[in-house]
């Protein structure tokens, strides 16, 4: 038990440092070049700009944590973890932002004191700081909608084969980036129209996508700042999907009333994001996203329980949870405006 203890505290020491192995990796676009086929050292070192005893180095990091692995004839070829980062784009992109996150917690201490001056993670999500998140410019929502974009399919794909939305007329997706929630949305529920909420720069990046522009007519972009402008009716269900989780409670709270305002009676709410009470997830909720929102200077995690009490709070009906595939990273509740 001592042993295993102490090796369970020595991961808890050195997981920052496998954090920064991996993030050296994407940098350098090791598994891409691995990809194309297992490589020499000598062929590798000068693709990755890194001297041959560098490059050793990283490569017996990287095997030490399977992302990497010796193939014969001293080439290097991908390890098991290796292979996922190559095939998903996502996945990258994901691990390469963490790069903000890191330095913003060089000193944990000051961070939870709120001492710590410059957040390198606000300034990546910029929307969760400024008082005018509607000024903000395509240069600053730029980088977040494309990474929110890359990690979409996933989220969707849960979402979506948890809850049928093909009972419903329209959705509306509060805060659904650059419409990739609903594109699939549209595939799988044929006569659903389709209307897409999010600050202005980001839905003008929506508009000049050409699938989204393949919806036609049955889809309608509205830039908006859901904090300070009421939300458009018409819709009967409502999205919401990574996003209550950005937002303290006060305004969490305001968004899920100004939902409620625009909702018909009847009208349902779908909210879908990581929650704080996930079983065999307290790691993931409570250490990693409690300390990335405060890092980012907005936003808690919730439980569904926490979800549950604001979402009545705001005049819904005590939700439904619709079971997903992967709890871990998303779980959805649905819950009722009641009709009258
Ligand atoms: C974490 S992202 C989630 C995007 C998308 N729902 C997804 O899951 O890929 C949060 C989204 O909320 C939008 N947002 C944040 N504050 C907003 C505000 N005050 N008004 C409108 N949209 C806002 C952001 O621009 C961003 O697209």
């Amino acid at each position: 038990m001592a042993r295993r203890r102490a090796q369970a505290l020595f991961d808890l020491v050195a997981g920052f440092v496998y954090s920064q192995v991996l993030l050296a990796c994407v940098q350098l676009r090791l598994f891409d070049h691995l990809a194309e086929g297992p490589r020499t050292l000598d062929a590798l070192a000068p693709r990755l700009g890194l001297d041959a005893s560098a490059c050793l180095r990283l490569l017996q990091a990287a095997q030490a944590l399977s992302l990497v692995e010796p193939r014969g004839a001293g080439r290097w070829g991908l390890g098991p973890l290796g292979a996922v980062m190559a095939g998903d784009r996502a996945i990258s992109a994901m691990v390469e932002h963490h790069g903000a996150l890191y330095a913003d917690l060089a000193d944990p201490v000051a961070l939870l004191r709120g001492q710590a001056r410059d957040s390198h993670l606000a300034a990546f999500w910029p929307y969760a700081t400024t008082t005018a998140p509607g000024q903000l410019g395509d240069a600053d929502v730029g980088a977040y909608s494309e990474l929110m974009s890359a990690s979409q399919p996933l989220v969707a794909e849960q979402v979506l084969d948890a809850v049928d939305l093909r009972r419903w007329r329209c959705l509306m997706d509060v805060g659904g980036g650059q419409g990739r929630f609903l594109i699939e949305a549209a595939r799988r529920a044929p006569a659903l129209s389709l209307r897409l909420l999010d600050l202005p720069a980001v839905v003008e990046r929506a508009r000049q996508q050409p699938d989204w522009q393949a919806l036609g007519e049955r889809a309608r972009v509205h830039g908006a700042d859901f904090l300070r402008q009421p939300l458009p009716t018409g819709a009967d269900i409502v999205s919401l999907v990574r996003v209550v989780h950005d937002h303290d409670d006060e305004p969490a709270q305001a968004l899920l009333r100004a939902v409620h305002a625009a909702l018909p009676p009847g009208g349902a709410l779908l909210l879908a994001e990581p929650m704080a009470d996930t079983p065999g997830a307290a790691r993931m909720g409570d250490a990693y996203f409690g300390f990335y929102l405060l890092a980012m200077r907005s936003g808690r995690p919730r439980s569904a329980a926490r979800l549950s009490e604001l979402l009545q709070a705001a005049g819904f009906q005590a939700p439904r949870e619709h079971a997903t595939r992967q709890p871990l990273q998303t779980r959805v509740l649905m819950a009722l405006k009641p009709g009258t």
